[in-house]
């Protein structure tokens, strides 16, 4: 549709950093996916830098900002120590991801209406050294308001259980979820809030997300670099723009070309 917007496609290339540590060396560097990610037209690239260093490490990070001309969405959990690596890092974006050392991956959304008090001096401190402040949530309305009140300057909204719903084949609970998906990103807007969305999305599922008007950036990252075992990253980068484009009507012959 004319006049709609580009949703920016956000490429986590944590999972290029699990394959690197499988063998404890410096190949496939998380750094040269990223600058394949931007060749392919990436708009911004995503790291988790996880306490327990499972996968990104601090050397990556500090890599990413000197050395890929994209914006750096950090992704972290709302600790003392993540939040000092991000005021000495300067990224362009901090998204604050619950985390535990158990988990296998992220499980479920930042608790900001539960953590209010300690979140907002740490929201204050990334913002006042300029960084924009993300906050990983699910799609309910005391998150968003809470991410409001925070001062944060986006959510990011959690797609994890409607991909599993999906995943599963289990059309009315993917359906209820998606619901949740479309009604949270209407009320963060409302709310001033930038919309982001990622976790779990496959080709299909970033563009059916992609659809909805709020969303401003996707960021994707599992199912894309198990894609790019198979098919290379640049042409999987292309496709998944290809399939938000398409998505939010924006396709342009740069995209299917
Ligand atoms: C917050 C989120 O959904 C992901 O960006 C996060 O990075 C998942 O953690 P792993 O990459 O360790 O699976
Ligand atoms: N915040 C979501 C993200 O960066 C990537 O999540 P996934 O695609 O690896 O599940």
């Amino acid at each position: 549709m004319r006049g709609e917007r580009p949703v920016r496609l956000g490429v986590n290339i944590d999972h290029v950093a699990t394959l690197r540590n499988a063998r404890g060396g410096a190949h496939p560097d998380p750094v040269r996916a990223a600058l394949a990610a931007q060749a392919a037209g990436a708009d911004g690239i995503t790291a988790h830098l996880r306490e327990d260093r499972r996968h990104i490490r601090d050397s990556d990070i500090a890599r990413l900002k000197a050395e890929v001309p994209l914006p750096l969405n950090f992704e972290m959990a709302a600790t003392d120590e993540m939040v000092a690596i991000a005021l000495r890092t300067r990224p362009h974006a901090c998204c604050l991801v619950p985390e535990r050392r158990e988990e296998r991956t992220t499980e479920g959304g930042l608790d900001a209406a539960g953590l209010l008090a300690d979140l907002g001096r740490k929201v204050a401190a990334l913002k006042a050294a300029g960084i924009r402040v993300s906050l990983f949530i699910a799609p309910e309305a005391d998150q968003i308001a809470a991410a409001a009140a925070l001062g944060a300057d986006i959510v990011e909204l959690h797609t994890g259980a409607w991909c599993e719903h999906r995943g599963a084949g289990a059309d009315a609970a993917a359906e209820a979820e998606f619901k949740r998906l479309t009604d949270g990103a209407a009320r963060a807007a409302a709310h001033g809030l930038e919309v982001h969305a990622g976790h779990g999305l496959d080709f299909a599922a970033a563009e059916k997300v992609a659809a909805l008007p709020e969303i401003v950036e996707l960021n994707i990252g599992h199912f894309l670099i198990g894609e790019a075992v198979f098919d290379g990253l640049d042409s999987v980068v292309r496709r998944m723009r290809a399939c938000i484009a398409r998505g939010r009507g924006t396709l342009t012959l740069e995209d299917v070309a």
